[in-house]
């Protein structure tokens, strides 16, 4: 839902049904647009993925994993380049919830990262190793999962198990732009990897009949599965 307006993201939900897909709510829109229009997409049966990826001292880190459980969504994230006492802290402020608890989940290599762009930032090894090392943490402090590229969907399938989700942003429909996404796979590669959950944005926002491509695009996740169950 990287809309630049409520009324333009609530054109699209319209069209959708919850249980076709969830809704990711970002930076942008949540900036505009604020907690309100979030518990009003939950009220109304939405799985709400709150994409806010705090980064902060364990203390904040905590708080705000606490306000977004709070407003009832489905999944929320955290940097895992916040460190293992960043990780336990969010966990511990989700976990340790006797109401409605979010899947907890750590970004690791934001998709838009490439070797050149690590270098630049001082992240030691390969994308993917710099990934699994994160993993390694997120996996440490009990988290549900973490968001990684769907290239590195299989590896941390082998590194966590099966139960650990990998959510995976960077994924382009053949033929869409890539745009300033760098590790990128298409959605039955991105299913054939191993990836849990799909994060499509600009390729659905952007279209002209946006409700099109998300059908589209499950309809390739759902033959994809399939044809992966038939094996
Ligand atoms: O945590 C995320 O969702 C995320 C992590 C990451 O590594 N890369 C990434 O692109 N995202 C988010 O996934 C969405 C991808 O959008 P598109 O590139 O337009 O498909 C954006 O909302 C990003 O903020």
């Amino acid at each position: 839902m990287d809309y630049d307006s409520v009324e333009e993201a609530q054109r699209l939900v319209d069209t959708l049904t919850p249980g076709s897909c969830c809704l990711k709510v970002g930076k942008s829109l949540f900036t505009r647009a604020g907690p309100r229009l979030v518990e009003a997409w939950v009220r109304d049966g939405w799985d709400v993925f709150l994409d806010l990826k705090f980064h902060d001292i364990p203390n904040t880190v905590a708080g705000a994993c606490r306000a977004a459980a709070d407003l009832g969504v489905w999944m929320v994230n955290v940097h895992a380049l916040g460190g293992p006492a960043m990780l336990a802290a969010a966990k511990t402020a989700i976990g340790g919830r006797t109401g409605h608890r979010p899947l907890l989940t750590a970004v690791t290599v934001l998709t838009s990262h490439d070797q050149t762009t690590l270098d630049a930032i001082g992240l030691r090894g390969a994308p993917q190793d710099a990934v699994a090392r994160l993993t390694g943490l997120a996996t440490a402090a009990g988290l549900d999962g973490v968001v990684c590229s769907a290239q590195e969907a299989a590896r941390v399938r082998a590194q966590s198990g099966d139960d650990f989700r990998r959510v995976t942003p960077g994924v382009r429909p053949r033929g869409s732009a890539q745009d300033d996404q760098r590790r990128i796979l298409t959605p039955a590669e991105a299913m054939r990897a191993g990836a849990t959950d799909l994060v499509v944005g600009r390729p659905v926002t952007r279209a002209s009949d946006p409700p099109q491509v998300v059908e589209s695009i499950a309809n390739e996740v759902a033959i994809t599965v399939q044809a992966h169950a038939g094996r």
